[in-house]
């Protein structure tokens, strides 16, 4: 069979090369010629798969009965037009959603670090508690972070059972969130129909309702803001801080807005090496399971060591001091924003965007890192263990 794998996915010849012929192509080049003859497609969040597409590779005679999306958003990919053609389609839920939130706490502590605020004193808002929003819930209560959550979908869904995270917690409704929240985190899908959909869910209404200096941080969907609104207000300089990874009109963003935020990252929250191998094995693991076959190569053959596997941390540390070196150490998130930044200045913007995030560096997960606290660094252990680290007590 042959399979057709965007450039960008990570160990497709360890995942794909076992099942079939494997070729590559940049993700924004797949089009109907080159579905052609394809039978399996694997790509990220960048191919728009619409219908015009789908009935245009068909019409080209294209034998195209599984595509795999190495992501958890579906928003680019017609599922009821791969359903007309009795086109199998499998994503990969949860597989970026660890990186994701060490993406959340790194930004969060470096926005309250700048503005001398601490991070364990802030009440954040988290905006649709799936996956990725359910996990930074449990990190920010392990943290003993105060927080309040917002999903209506899984409110409706979970009446009368009891609604709420892990934790116990009520959700209350979007207006009441921005409310009582010092810090709203977004993390919705893109929906754009329907009671619960989220386009533009903050609108000019509710950025207008934004308290100055809250931090707002999207890493759902860049359609879930309006830009525009929210390029307006933080025009009026009155301390509200926006820290965005994901835009409106990807690859092509706003450039204004980009340098008015305080965070600007090229959508690589979820951008972690072991989250994109994730996604890659899911996919591999649903198109085995397509073709009636078992599993030829497992995750853990596919996740290198990381170079950066123990640090040990001595007494006196403020927690804060500890988090913040212990984050940085994995992942500083001004690095992403530093290349951005240089990179949209000297080439297209657009192109400087996708540019960005096909040469992304080499970024592991806090779980990686192992923590040998010694001495009084062991009163820190809950702390460092509630934001994702592994911790080793001698
Ligand atoms: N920036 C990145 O790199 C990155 C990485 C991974 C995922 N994402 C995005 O984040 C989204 C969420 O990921 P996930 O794994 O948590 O997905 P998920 O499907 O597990 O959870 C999404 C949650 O949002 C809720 N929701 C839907 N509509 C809502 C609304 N109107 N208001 C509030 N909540 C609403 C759903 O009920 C659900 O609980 C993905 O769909 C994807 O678009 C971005
Ligand atoms: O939906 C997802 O999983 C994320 O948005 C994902 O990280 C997007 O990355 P891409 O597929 O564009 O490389």
């Amino acid at each position: 069979m042959k399979i057709l794998v965007d450039a960008n996915v990570p160990a497709a010849d360890a995942c794909f090369a076992p099942l079939g012929q494997v070729s590559r192509r940049p993700g924004r080049e797949i089009d109907a010629d080159s579905l052609a003859d394809v039978d399996a497609l694997v790509i990220r969040s960048i191919t728009r798969l619409d219908a015009d597409l789908i009935e245009a590779a068909k019409a080209k005679g294209s034998p195209l009965s599984f595509v795999g999306s190495c992501t958890i958003g579906t928003d680019h990919v017609d599922q009821a037009a791969l359903a007309r053609h009795a086109i199998t389609f499998a994503s990969a839920p949860g597989c970026n959603a660890e990186p994701v939130v060490d993406y959340v706490l790194s930004a969060l502590m470096l926005a309250c670090e700048r503005r001398g605020q601490s991070l364990l004193e802030r009440r954040v808002g988290i905006v649709g508690v799936g996956n990725v929003g359910g996990r930074l819930a449990a990190r920010l209560a392990a943290m003993g972070i105060e927080h309040r959550l917002c999903d209506p979908p899984r409110a409706e869904r979970e009446a009368g059972s009891r609604a709420g995270d892990e934790n116990g917690q009520d959700f209350v409704e979007l207006d009441a969130l921005i409310d009582s929240c010092d810090v709203l985190c977004l993390h919705t899908p893109l929906v754009r129909e329907g009671r619960h959909a989220t386009r533009h869910l903050l609108d000019a209404r509710r950025i207008e309702a934004l308290a100055p200096g809250t931090l707002l941080l999207n890493a759902g969907r860049g359609d879930c803001v309006d830009g525009q609104a929210l390029s307006r207000r933080l025009a009026r300089g009155d301390d509200l801080a926006a820290l965005l990874d994901v835009w409106e009109e990807e690859p092509s963003i706003d450039q204004v807005l980009a340098h008015q935020v305080a965070l600007a990252t090229p959508h690589i929250a979820g951008h972690s090496l072991d989250g994109k191998l994730r996604g890659t094995h899911q996919i591999h693991q649903a198109l085995v399971a397509h073709l009636g076959l078992g599993e030829r190569v497992s995750l853990a053959e596919l996740l290198p060591a990381p170079a950066l596997s123990r640090l040990v941390l001595d007494g006196g540390l403020s927690p804060e001091e500890a988090l913040a070196l212990c984050m940085r150490a994995v992942y500083d998130p001004r690095r992403d924003h530093d290349r951005l930044l240089r990179a949209m200045a000297v080439d297209d913007p657009g192109k400087g965007f996708d540019q960005c995030r096909a040469s992304y560096p080499l970024r592991r997960e806090f779980s990686t890192l192992t923590l040998e606290l010694v001495g009084q660094a062991q009163e820190l252990a809950p702390l460092l263990s509630g934001a994702g680290f592994q911790v080793d007590c001698r």
